[in-house]
């Protein structure tokens, strides 16, 4: 296979099943796919009763979302597809009323609705709210006052009730999201967030930034558990976090890989940045006191996330670094340099 093949397979490599697809790409292309039971019969008809404009209209609204599936389905990209959709049913449905008069303002509710499955809160209520006043110019000339109004506070009851529901769920999704992938003693980002954070970055499609994965493990840390308890160790590991995050650049991301073991992702870090950040947390770990009276260093091993290689393979190859520092002493950082040979950095 030809390096632009691979690229080409790499890039699009996840689309043949290995990569899986988010939430949000799955409700948007069956939100878009429902347009076809539920708008394309409406089409037909109006196309054999040569209702032409009608008919144009959900041609199109079906066309446009048969268009958004193919496009999110080939791409996985969904943000900008979910706000072109939402404005598809809108107009769509504006048309319609503006064409067929209010007995067709049932497409309103469901519509509205299904802005607040692909877009923020937020912006679901603003596009929803702009589509309320155009839909009053339109009907403000057919109907008596008392029925528009019936109509405009029936839609914005809807609205407020998807919005509440909207922000609420979006809230406990945050918060189960912080419960799932931090760890509880520390606070930085747990073994789940790093594999999904080192998966992120073998999937990403777009040219990114070179990053770097050090591996970190505390010395003789079990002298501190029989020595001074097991409340002092885990106050020792809250410590060596807060001078990792003091150490880090903001992009930067510290996660418990697990026990004493620490990994950082260097984000925009080549292998010489991120052995010097290594050597800048080695040497700031010994200086700092992590506990009363006991000196404490780290290992470190680091290794280029490259990204011909599989996040197994640059665990593999920082855990490799890692084991080599111990062994050359401890206090130590080894950098692995080309195809994982060793070299020494401390
Ligand atoms: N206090 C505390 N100790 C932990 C925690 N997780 C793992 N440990 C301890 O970390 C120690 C790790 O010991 P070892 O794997 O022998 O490693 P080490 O003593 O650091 O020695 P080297 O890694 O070879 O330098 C064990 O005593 C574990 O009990 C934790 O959450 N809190």
């Amino acid at each position: 296979m030809s390096a632009v093949d691979q690229a080409t397979a790499r890039r699009f490599g996840w689309l043949n099943g290995r990569r899986k697809r988010s939430m949000e790409e799955v409700i948007l292309m069956l939100l878009c796919a429902l347009c076809v039971p539920s708008i394309l019969p409406f089409g037909i008809y109006r196309l054999m009763q040569q209702q032409w404009m009608s008919a144009a209209v959900d041609m199109a609204l079906v066309l446009a979302m048969l268009a958004v599936i193919v496009h999110v389905w080939r791409t996985g990209g969904h943000r900008v597809a979910s706000f072109c959709v939402t404005l598809f049913y809108s107009a769509g449905m504006l048309a319609t009323v503006y064409l067929r008069g209010v007995s067709l303002i049932y497409w309103v509710y469901p519509t509205m609705i299904a802005c607040y499955f692909v877009l923020r809160p937020g912006l679901a209520v603003a596009i929803n709210s702009v589509s309320l006043a155009a839909l009053v110019v339109i009907l403000l000339s057919q109907l008596a006052v008392l029925n528009l109004l019936t109509i405009v506070v029936t839609i914005g009851l809807v609205n407020l009730f998807a919005y509440i529901f909207a922000y609420r769920t979006g809230a406990q999704n945050k918060a189960l999201h912080t419960e799932v992938e931090l760890d509880f003693l520390t606070g930085v980002g747990n073994r789940r967030s790093l594999d999904r954070k080192l998966a992120d970055h073998a999937d990403e499609r777009r040219p990114h930034l070179p990053s770097c994965l050090l591996l970190l493990d505390l010395d003789h840390f079990k002298q501190v558990n029989d020595l001074h308890g097991h409340a002092a160790g885990d106050q020792a590991l809250i410590r060596l976090c807060e001078v990792m995050r003091l150490h880090t650049r903001s992009s930067d991301r510290i996660f418990r890989y697990g026990g004493e073991e620490f990994a950082v992702i260097a984000n925009g870090a080549e292998l010489d940045a991120a052995s010097r950040l290594a050597e800048n947390l080695r040497a700031a770990v010994a200086a700092a006191k992590l506990i009363d009276g006991h000196p404490l260093t780290i290992s470190i091993g680091v290794a280029f996330m490259d990204k011909r290689r599989a996040p197994a393979d640059w665990l593999m190859q920082a855990d490799k670094m890692l084991y080599a520092a111990k062994q050359g002493g401890r206090n130590a950082v080894r950098v692995a340099a080309g195809d994982a040979a060793g070299v020494e950095q401390a």
